[in-house]
Order: structure tokens, then sequence, then C-alpha cells
């Protein structure tokens, strides 16, 4: 068992939307190097859980700690919370890349633009060392000789690559993956999920909602199981995939993916 401070730490955490309580006290710790396949069916939680962990939601109450380090919430007068220090959380921020289901690249930049956007802009990187990086990280994506093209341009599964490439580019502690390759034509699923297995095998923290579970056996190294908004079962993929305990798993398993 591991004692280092985990990557990122969930304790606890509630979302509702309006009277709908679509988390319901989520814990989770992801370790440095793990991959942890976030799965369930259709409105379980998951995506919620993921925008909550980068406040892209603001969870109603729980923690969320990064590397040891508390994201600050304050209380407000109906109940819920928000962040109680905006900078805090900007910074934070820079260590949680997201990539998202339809990509999200800004459309009126080029691929190389989007890559060095936010080491440029957000993290003060210099101009030529940020194009240095992204370069090197087209090129490990196989999007190198696509640099100069606009996201209209390119395929789905070009552009998500690019996606992957500017989430590397702030260098962060933890990738929180979307269901990266839901809005993909199923050609174009496989070139992603490549990317994807050699950051995983380059030792990545990385967290993935996913409807692939060739994905979630064969290349995480756990599997949380969301069964509206709570963890109904969690371990390794091997337990999970061949002994699941609760019937709710096995129905899910039973289904045609
Ligand atoms: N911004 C929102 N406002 C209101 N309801 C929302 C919002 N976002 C999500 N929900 C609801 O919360 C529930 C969980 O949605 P969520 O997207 O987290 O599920 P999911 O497990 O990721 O589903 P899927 O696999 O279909 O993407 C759903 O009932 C959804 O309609």
């Amino acid at each position: 068992m591991s004692t280092a401070t985990p990557a990122l730490k969930v304790e606890g955490m509630h979302k509702n939307f309006g009277d709908h309580e679509v988390l319901k006290g989520i814990d989770m710790t992801a370790n440095t190097g793990d991959v942890i396949s976030i799965i369930g069916s259709s409105g379980s939680g998951k995506s919620t859980f993921l925008r909550c962990i980068n406040l892209l939601e603001t969870p109603d109450s729980g923690h969320v700690y990064v590397h040891g380090e508390l994201i600050k919430m304050r209380a407000l007068a109906d109940g819920g919370q928000e962040p109680a220090d905006k900078k805090q959380l900007q910074r934070i921020r820079t260590k949680l890349a997201m990539v998202f289901q339809s990509f999200n690249l800004w459309s009126h930049l080029t691929i190389l633009q989007n890559v060095i956007e936010a080491p440029v802009h957000v993290l003060g990187v210099p101009r030529k060392q940020a194009i240095e990086r992204a370069d090197a990280l087209l090129h490990k994506v196989g999007m190198y000789e696509r640099r100069d093209y606009y996201p209209g341009h390119i395929s789905g599964g070009q552009q998500q690559r690019a996606a992957i490439a500017r989430a590397l580019a702030i260098e962060p502690e933890v990738m929180l993956f979307d269901e990266p390759t839901s809005a993909l034509d199923p050609e174009l699923v496989g070139e992603v999920l490549k990317v994807m297995t050699d950051l995983a095998e380059e030792g990545r923290t990385m967290l993935v909602v996913t409807h692939e579970m060739g994905f979630a056996k064969g290349v995480s190294n756990k599997v949380m199981f969301l069964h509206q908004g709570i963890v109904e079962e969690s371990g390794n993929p091997k337990e999970v995939f061949e002994n699941p305990k609760s019937e709710r798993m096995k129905q899910f398993l039973q289904r045609d993916f």
C-alpha cells in the first residue's frame, strides 16, 4: 500500500441539479500513475463527477485534494458552495487537464496555436519554448504534420489527438478524460485509444469516463462503476469484470457494448 500523497482525492462529493440528486457522496483516491476508468449506464453521474473535480460544475458538498492540497470552498446561504479562492482554483486547474467528448479546440486557431495557448497565456512560458514543446507533443500524438491546420479541416480523431496534446502541454498532474471517443466515428476510435494507452503506459495519472470496456478492462488499473450517483462497485479490472459482486454490475456487463 502506497503511503505517498495521492495525486487526487475526493471525499463525500454531492451534486444536485434542482431536485435531482446526481452524486450521492462519492469517494475516490487516485495515486500517481493510476489509470481509473469510470464506467456506468447513461445518466449515472460519470461526467458530472469529472466536471465537479475541476469545478466546471460546483459540487454542493465534498472535498477535492490535488496532491494533498484542498480546493478551498465557501458555503453559500442557500446551502450550496462556491470556490473560495479564485487564484488557487486557477492554479489547481493547470494541474488537472481535461479532454472533452467534443474536443473543444478553438476553431479560429491552428492546431499549434491551440496547443501553445495555455502555456503562453496562462502559464507564462516563453513562446519559443512553448512551440518546441508543442511540436514534441504533436509528434507524440502523430499530429505534427497537421500543426498548421485549423480544427475544422481535420478529422474528429485528429482533433481529439490534438486536444490530448493541448492537455499535455500544461504538464498536468492528472488528466481527466470525459468520454473522449464517444463523438467519433467508429473507425477513428482506435487512434485515440492508442494515444491514451501510450499515456497510461508512460505512467500518467488518468481518470477516464468511458463506454469503451476494452480500455477499462485492458488498460486501466482501477475501475469505478457508478450507478445512480453512488460507487456501486470498484476495484481492479480483473475483479470487477470477471467476478462482479453487485447485481447491478452483473447486469451492466451483460449489455451489448
Ligand atoms: N447541467 C445540468 N443541468 C441539469 N441536469 C444535468 C446537468 N448535467 C447533467 N445533468 C443530469 O445529471 C444526470 C447525470 O448526468 P451525467 O452526464 O453526469 O451522466 P453520465 O453518467 O455521464 O451519462 P452519459 O454516459 O450519458 O454521458 C443526468 O440525469 C443528466 O440529465
